[in-house]
């Protein structure tokens, strides 16, 4: 088999989009859903916007599905938000440097999709695509040697994942035996002082219900300036608050250096969920600006990228703990020791109980139970399509 896996050659790259909701686009939730509940955002200052982020559009990409199909017929895929847009360049732009190509090519691939999309790429969309294709590819060379992709990666450095879960009810989270609950930020700067004294009361209540050594943590979605950031982060450290997330703009990277050492000594500061490359990663590191790091492995430009920015957050004494990403950030977690607990979004509308991160897009998705997950030995990433979800090919094959 493994033989086979060396000499292997890529003969077909198909890109999908998805009928339904949810999947990779976890924000693409339908009716009332905690993850769409009056959640500060950079938008909520605008009137009209400040109730639901699907009013601004944050559902309007949905999934991306791509498959690649190796000579012997086996196939790979893997997952991430992109929707059409996405599959448009899977198909009329990257597949030429996939077909035809042996499947171990990867870090080559990788290389190719970056270098050729450094003119209208380099973040967001464009690397969501290449993090798919790069984790079906992934998925393919396990399959193809019989092997998990954790395997493939150095093996487990520890029997079972920790998780901490997201979502608005950290006291049922504790319920189900996660180790930490992030909440989402629900007030932002333009609801002003009473925003934030609302904020510190929902901690104050929260911590109340879950104890002393419960972790509480804030995510608060790109939404904050530097002044509010650090206001609340005074404010939610007597709660035992232990990491501030995502506290600003993404490209603000001196803000998140000011913030880092203006926040309480022992509460974290934490980023990078809409960060990408080795590049970004490495502007976040040497300028100081996070104790912990969130790739989204669909995003940040897949394992491939990953293991750099995983060495380089190393080197600098950062943890790396993915945003997200389901069986693409639990298949890395486990093989890395400076990643040493992982994400689980907590999907259930009322975030009541632990329904799997991508539903209903996968089938075998590995949840927690009692807050630790044990990876099955299944070959790739382990999980395969669910063919009650309908796939859509919007652009089926190259156009020379
Ligand atoms: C809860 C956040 O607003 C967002 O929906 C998810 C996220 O950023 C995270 O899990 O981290
Ligand atoms: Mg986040």
């Amino acid at each position: 088999m493994t033989a086979r896996a060396t000499t292997a050659r890529i003969a077909q790259v198909r890109a999908y989009t998805v009928g339904s909701g949810g999947g990779a686009d976890y924000h693409d939730q339908q009716g009332y859903h905690w993850i769409d509940d009056h959640i500060s955002t950079p938008m909520a200052r605008y009137p009209g916007y400040a109730d639901s982020r699907r009013s601004f559009g944050l559902n309007v990409l949905g999934t991306l599905v791509v498959q690649i199909e190796a000579d012997d017929g086996t196939v790979g895929f893997g997952v991430t938000t992109a929707g059409e847009p996405g599959a448009w360049i899977v198909e009329r732009h990257l597949s030429r440097f996939l077909e035809g190509r042996p499947v171990t090519e990867i870090e080559k691939i990788w290389d190719q999709m970056y270098a050729s999309t450094l003119f209208y790429g380099r973040k967001g969309l464009v690397l969501n695509v290449i993090s798919a294709i790069d984790l079906a590819l992934w998925d393919l060379l396990g399959r193809l040697r019989q092997e998990p992709v954790y395997a493939l990666l150095g093996g487990p450095v520890r029997d079972e994942l920790i998780m901490y879960a997201t979502g608005a009810r950290p006291d049922l989270a504790q319920q189900l035996g996660f180790v930490g609950g992030k909440m989402p930020l629900h007030h932002g700067p333009s609801e002003g002082a009473e925003g934030l004294r609302a904020n510190l009361a929902e901690l104050a209540a929260m911590r109340e219900k879950v104890g002393d050594d419960f972790w509480l943590m804030w995510d608060c979605w790109m939404s904050l300036d530097l002044d509010y950031a650090t206001r609340l982060a005074d404010g939610a450290h007597r709660y035992g608050l232990k990491w501030l997330e995502e506290a600003l703009p993404p490209d603000d990277y001196w803000g998140y250096r000011d913030l880092r050492r203006a926040v309480p000594r022992g509460l974290l500061v934490s980023t990078g969920e809409h960060e990408a490359t080795r590049y970004g990663f490495r502007m976040l590191l040497e300028m100081g600006c996070a104790d912990i790091l969130q790739p989204d492995v669909g995003w940040c430009g897949g394992i491939t990228e990953l293991i750099k920015i995983s060495a380089l957050a190393d080197a600098h004494g950062a943890l790396v703990v993915p945003h997200g990403s389901s069986v693409y950030s639990y298949h890395f977690v486990i093989t890395r020791t400076n990643s040493p607990f992982s994400e689980f979004i907590m999907m259930a509308p009322e975030a009541d109980e632990v329904v799997p991160m991508f539903t209903p897009l996968l089938v075998g998705e590995p949840v927690p139970v009692n807050g630790r997950l044990r990876l099955p030995e299944t070959p790739g990433f382990g999980v395969e399509l669910n063919p009650e979800v309908e796939l859509i090919r919007p652009y089926s094959g190259r156009e020379s």
